[in-house]
């Protein structure tokens, strides 16, 4: 089940082509999107006029679903379908902290769960640094996992399961961080990510060898070189960490992007803080959980 402070999901509508590694949305030309965004709109339209009548529901719905970008039949489309779950473009607040995040971001990244970033300060007491809203791409999560989760049961689906394979996956996905601590400096942001980041890269990495070790250090030390001295991060600041397209990670600042870097380990640790097996926010991690089982149990 949803939680009931979260937003209700949609079924997705189609996005331009943007996966290198899908031939068929390559081929995707410009009308056929627009003419694919333009219906599936009016149809999303009519279906939340006929939210009360089942079988206008299920036709409207069977539309809905069938509109894939490569004008193919979805292959999990009953997943997506149900049109009574409107989207809710109401933001949600994080409750300890009261910040606000918008349910999506973008076409098509979803808000899965909120939380906070705890620290303690020179192990005498611990301080809120920042709220964070994890989002994915609801688009690649269907083509993606689609296929493996697309026919599980409720009593079938294994959400560690799941949520570890959307962590290792290339959906596109962005945590927000929005730093609630009034007196952070960028130098205490670069030695938080070149410890929390440090150990998830080390952790992926496995090997012991110097040569990896020297290049995961380059990596980590790329990462934090973002975080330059003369950018201030007072109270309300926004850091995005993104996955995109081909496992590039992307990082802006109120909205200005400071750099990207190309690396499926670095994406896959970024996420782990938050959705991993020892996440900054247990009950975050829940929520993410639970939220994106429900899209498949709809
Ligand atoms: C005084 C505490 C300083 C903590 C600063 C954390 C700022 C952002 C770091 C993001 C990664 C992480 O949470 O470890």
């Amino acid at each position: 089940m949803v939680s009931p402070r979260f937003p209700s999901w949609l079924p997705q509508p189609p996005k331009p082509p943007a996966r290198p590694d899908v031939p068929s949305r390559k081929s995707l030309s410009a009308s056929t999107v627009a003419f694919t965004v333009a219906a599936g709109v009016s149809a999303a339209a009519a279906a939340s006029q006929y939210s009360n009548t089942p079988f206008l529901q299920d036709a409207l719905n069977f539309l809905l679903s069938n509109l894939s970008p490569n004008g193919n039949a979805n292959r999990s489309s009953h997943l997506w379908g149900s049109l009574s779950l409107a989207a809710d473009p109401t933001p949600v607040n994080e409750p300890k902290t009261g910040v606000s995040f918008p349910s999506a971001l973008g076409d098509s990244r979803r808000l899965l769960g909120v939380g906070v970033r705890r620290k303690s300060v020179f192990g005498l007491k611990n301080i809120d640094v920042y709220a964070f809203g994890v989002y994915a791409d609801t688009v690649d999560i269907k083509e993606v996992l689609g296929e493996k989760y697309g026919k599980a049961s409720p009593a079938e689906l294994d959400n560690k399961e799941l949520i570890d394979d959307l962590k290792n996956s290339d959906v596109c996905m962005t945590v927000r961080l929005q730093i609630v601590y009034g007196k952070l400096s960028i130098r205490s942001v670069r030695s938080a990510f070149e410890e929390s980041v440090g150990n998830r890269l080390q952790k992926f990495a496995g090997s012991e060898s110097s040569d990896n070790k020297e290049l995961l250090q380059s990596l980590l030390n790329r990462f934090t070189s973002f975080f330059k001295d003369e950018y201030k991060i007072p109270r309300g600041s926004i850091i995005d960490l993104s996955r995109e397209l081909g496992n590039v990670v992307r990082t802006t600042i109120d909205g200005k992007e400071v750099g990207s870097i190309q690396s499926k380990l670095l994406g896959r640790s970024i996420l782990d803080l938050y959705m991993g097996d020892d996440p900054f926010d247990r009950k975050a991690k829940e929520e993410i959980e639970r939220n994106l089982a429900s899209l498949f149990q709809q």
